[in-house]
């Protein structure tokens, strides 16, 4: 208190030389006194309190020894962070690159390269082994025991503080990011209406039109060049507007994406680059105007809850995801997304973790069925078995007992799952055990998933595509003792992995059935495999095929 106060006196009498030593030193104390909070839940607090303080010592010391002493106290806490981190930290005995363990914009940096932080860290694990520190608090691990013990029914881990970046409110975010486990555990129960088997059987023959109409599209740019990228994108945004919302995106018609979607996807990478240090993206996102490019996505969201609003009837059985998540707010619910603003958050998660994620792993199977001729030729002739009478006669029940469209779909998100290094968890106050390593509580722990996939340790020619992995070689290539976690798992795993399930299943078969792929002339396929971004959800770059239509169909 003395200290502080001679500073105070110091600057005041104009012997700044006196204090800057002090305002380090209260740097120093203020890192030690916050360091073991969770700095995002006061980041708005303190940036309110700095800009406070920076304005009130200007008027009373003036501009230029505020300067000094805010540099020596900013100087003072970073150097206590830095020492802290770097020797005292929990996390301090695992490996990493020295940048890593400082501060989490040497991820950003990385990510910022080529948005392909994917593969960035595999070059980690590589270098320093199967534990890796990524960032101060984050570890990453490649671990088969780690999964059940993150992502497992009986996972005492949380949502890391990734999931901060939207706000930490659980009444203003949509499920996807609620920490909060009870929060969570109550809204799931509305989601999981939205994909019972009911529901489901509701969206089949909406979905089975939406193929039809991708059908027509193939056919008309048949011998052509298309690429499979953006029309995969079409058909999953439309499916998810018909069973999200129960409306017409019309972008298999039109060949365009949807005006508001468009906002979303020009901004995806600055996204995954920004998303590698949480808090800073919720710190920018409250800047006026900084979420510009959202906007339209924002206000066409927030119309179709308004216009459902207005239309409700809450006899009708739900047609859509988010009518099933509006019946539980109209019934006022334990299960319903908490305030408006959850509402609509939850209805953006239905269109982006619903859309992308099925789009990618669509265009995923497209590219393999492209580049192995062979198996094309069974799943055609599968399918061709189960629906003898050709297209005409096609139904799901007979598309459901083709087992190997299923093994192609599971082994497209072996090789390319839709999240490559998202889906990081907190472990518990008491740590956890992962073999020989303990890992501090309060720690944010990821799989990568798309290097655990393909790990040589648990997979047999691991690189490979071997559909046959999943069904009738399950057994000799020992796949049920490999990690697969392409949907997640547990409490947090994906609510709509039967509804992106049945779209697969009725897409691809009806390609299957009807054309044959191959690449277009000057398409080898390897910027589809190799250039996929990073931005959470995976962004692909374009993939041309060329669609034959085979006879009789
Ligand atoms: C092939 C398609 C899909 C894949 C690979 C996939 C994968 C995933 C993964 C890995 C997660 C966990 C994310 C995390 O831990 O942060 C997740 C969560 C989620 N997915 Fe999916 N997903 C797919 C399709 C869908 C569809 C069609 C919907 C429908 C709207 C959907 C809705 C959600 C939601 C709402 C969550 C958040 C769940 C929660 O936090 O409780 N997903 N998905």
């Amino acid at each position: 208190m003395d200290l502080t106060l001679n500073a105070v006196k110091g600057v005041a009498q104009g012997d700044v030389s006196h204090v800057a030593g002090a305002a380090a030193l209260l740097g120093v104390l203020f890192h030690l006194c916050i360091c073991q909070v969770e700095f995002e839940f006061i980041m708005f607090h303190f940036m309110a309190g700095s800009t406070l303080a920076f304005f009130g010592m200007t008027y009373v010391f003036g501009f230029a020894k505020t300067l000094i002493l805010a540099g020596s106290f900013n100087a003072g806490v970073l150097t206590s962070i830095a020492v802290y981190r770097l020797i005292f930290h929990r996390c301090r005995k695992f490996p990493g690159p020295l940048g890593a363990k400082l501060t989490r914009f040497y991820a950003a940096n990385l990510s910022a390269k080529n948005v392909q932080y994917y593969k960035e860290l595999a070059k980690m694990h590589s270098q320093y082994g199967d534990f890796v520190r990524t960032g101060p608090r984050e570890i990453s691990v490649l671990r088969k025991s780690a999964v059940p013990l993150l992502y497992g029914p009986n996972s005492e881990c949380l949502k890391s503080t990734w999931y901060g970046q939207t706000g930490n409110d659980p009444k203003k975010c949509s499920i996807h990011m609620t920490r909060d486990f009870n929060d969570h555990r109550l809204r799931r129960r509305a989601w999981d209406k939205g994909f019972s088997i009911k529901a489901l059987g509701t969206y089949e023959p909406r979905i089975k039109a939406k193929a039809d109409l991708f059908k027509s599209q193939l056919l008309n740019n048949a011998g052509k060049s298309m690429d499979m990228s953006a029309w995969s994108m079409f058909f999953s945004f439309d499916v998810m507007g018909e069973v999200g919302f129960g409306k017409d995106f019309n972008n298999l018609v039109s060949g365009v994406e949807h005006s508001a979607i468009k906002g979303v996807h020009s901004h995806m990478a600055m996204l995954g680059i920004m998303s590698t240090v949480p808090w800073l993206l919720n710190v920018l996102s409250s800047i006026p105007g900084a979420a510009a490019g959202y906007s339209e996505f924002f206000s066409f969201c927030a119309g179709q809850i308004r216009e459902k609003h207005e239309t409700w009837d809450g006899e009708k059985y739900p047609q859509d995801i988010v009518s099933w998540l509006l019946k539980a707010v109209k019934e006022k619910d334990v299960s319903a997304s908490p305030s408006p603003a959850a509402l609509e958050d939850d209805s953006r998660v239905v269109i982006i973790a619903g859309s992308e994620t099925t789009a990618t792993t669509l265009a995923g199977a497209l590219f393999y069925l492209a580049k192995y001729p062979e198996k094309q030729k069974k799943l055609q002739q599968l399918v061709d078995q189960a629906i003898p009478g050709g297209y005409s006669q096609w139904s799901y029940e007979k598309v459901k007992s083709v087992s190997y469209i299923d093994d192609v779909i599971s082994e497209t998100l072996r090789l390319r799952p839709a999240l490559l290094t998202g889906g990081a968890r907190e472990t518990p106050a008491k740590g956890i055990q992962v073999d020989e390593t303990y890992i501090p509580g309060n720690t944010n722990v990821v799989i990568p998933i798309h290097l655990i996939q393909r790990d040589a340790r648990w997979w047999h020619k691991a690189e490979e595509f071997i559909p046959e992995r999943f069904g009738e070689r399950r057994a000799e290539m020992e796949t049920d003792k490999a990690p697969y976690l392409p949907f997640s798992l547990g409490a947090y795993g994906c609510p709509g992995k039967n509804l992106a399930q049945l779209s697969l299943r009725i897409s691809l078969s009806m390609i299957a059935q009807n054309f044959d792929i191959s690449f277009a002339p000057g398409e080898t396929g390897e910027a589809f495999d190799n250039e996929v971004l990073d931005t959470f959800t995976v962004t692909l770059p374009p993939l041309q095929l060329q669609f034959t239509p085979r006879n009789g169909n």
